[in-house]
C-alpha cells in the first residue's frame, strides 16, 4: 500500500492556560494517502478545527507525532514552517470574511502564487487557469469579492488555494455557510478536480451526507477521540459505534439522504 502523505498518530493537544486548560485532541491517529479524500467529521466542539490548526502548525501539540510527507512537522523552524504551509492549503470556512474587499481576485489569487511578486500581469495565464478550473469566466480576475456569491466565492478560495499547487487540501466546513443548491454544486466541483488533478483532500464538516459525496474514508471525532474511522461505505452502512449512527440519523433528510438528488 502506498506510504501515507499524512500520518497523524496519537496526537495531543491541549488548548487554554492553568485551571482553564483543556485537553481537546487525545491520542488522534489518522492518515491520508496519496491521492485519496479523508472526510473528518464530528459534531460542533469535537475537535476538527483544532485538528487542522495543528496540521498547519497554528496550534501546538502536546503529544503524537504529525509525520508530513515522512518527515515530522513538530518543532519546525520558521522557514520550513513556511513551506510546509504552502504544501498544505487551507480551504476556509466562510467565503465572505477569507477574501480581502479591497483586492482583485486577480491580486488575490497571484498572492497566493507568490506573495514577493504577486503581480497580476505575470501570473495571468496560471490565474485565468485555475478560474477556469473552478468554471469561472477569466474576467473575474478583475472583480471584486462583493461581486460574488457565496457559492462563487467559494470557487474562488478553492482556486486560490490550487493555484499554490498543494500536496494536501484541507477543507474546513466549505459547504457549510451555503444553501443546499449551492452545496451540492461545491461537492461536485470538489468531486470533479479530485478525479481530474487526483488531489489529496482532508475534507472537514460536521454532515456526514456531505462528506460521503466527497471522501474515500471516513474519520469519525467524539469529543476529541476517534472513535471510528474506514471507507465510507463501510462506516455509512454499518457504523460500528453509536455516535456515528447518531451522526447518521441527524442528517437532514434521513441516513439515506444524498446530496445528488438535490
Ligand atoms: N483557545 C482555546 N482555549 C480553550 N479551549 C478552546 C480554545 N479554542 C477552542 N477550544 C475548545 O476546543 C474544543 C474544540 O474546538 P474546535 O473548534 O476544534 O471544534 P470543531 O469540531 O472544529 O467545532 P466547530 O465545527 O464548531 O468549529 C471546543 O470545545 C472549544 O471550546
Amino acid at each position: 500500500m502506498t506510504e501515507p502523505l499524512l500520518d497523524v498518530r496519537g496526537l495531543d493537544v491541549h488548548l487554554g492556560h492553568g485551571a482553564g486548560q483543556a485537553h481537546i485532541l487525545k491520542g488522534v491517529d489518522l492518515s491520508v494517502r496519496p491521492g485519496t479524500t479523508v472526510g473528518l467529521v464530528g459534531e460542533s466542539g469535537s475537535g476538527k478545527s483544532t485538528l487542522a490548526k495543528a496540521l498547519v502548525g497554528q496550534v501546538r501539540p502536546t503529544g503524537g507525532s504529525i509525520l508530513f510527507a515522512g518527515r515530522e512537522t513538530s518543532g519546525l523552524r520558521a522557514r520550513d514552517l513556511w513551506q510546509l504551509r504552502r504544501r498544505i492549503q487551507m480551504v476556509p470556512q466562510d467565503p465572505y470574511s477569507s477574501l480581502d474587499p479591497r483586492r482583485t481576485i486577480g491580486e488575490a489569487i497571484a498572492e497566493a502564487i507568490d506573495p514577493r511578486r504577486s503581480s497580476i500581469r505575470r501570473h495571468r495565464t496560471t490565474i485565468r487557469h485555475w478560474l477556469a478550473q473552478v468554471s469561472l469566466d477569466a474576467d473575474a480576475a478583475e472583480r471584486y469579492p462583493h461581486e460574488f456569491s457565496g457559492g462563487q466565492r467559494q470557487r474562488i478560495a478553492i482556486a486560490r488555494a490550487l493555484a499554490v499547487e498543494p500536496d494536501l487540501v484541507i477543507a474546513d466546513e466549505i459547504t457549510s455557510a451555503l444553501d443546499l443548491t449551492t452545496q451540492a454544486e461545491i461537492l461536485n466541483l470538489l468531486s470533479r478536480l479530485r478525479k481530474d488533478l487526483g488531489l489529496t483532500m482532508l475534507f472537514i464538516s460536521h454532515n456526514l451526507a456531505v462528506v460521503r459525496h466527497v471522501s474515500d474514508e471516513v474519520v469519525v471525532l467524539y469529543h476529541g477521540d476517534v472513535v471510528e474511522s474506514g471507507p465510507v461505505d463501510t462506516v455509512f452502512e454499518t457504523p460500528g459505534h453509536g455516535y456515528t449512527q447518531k451522526l447518521l440519523d441527524s442528517v437532514p433528510g434521513g441516513p439515506g439522504f444524498r446530496l445528488e438528488a438535490v
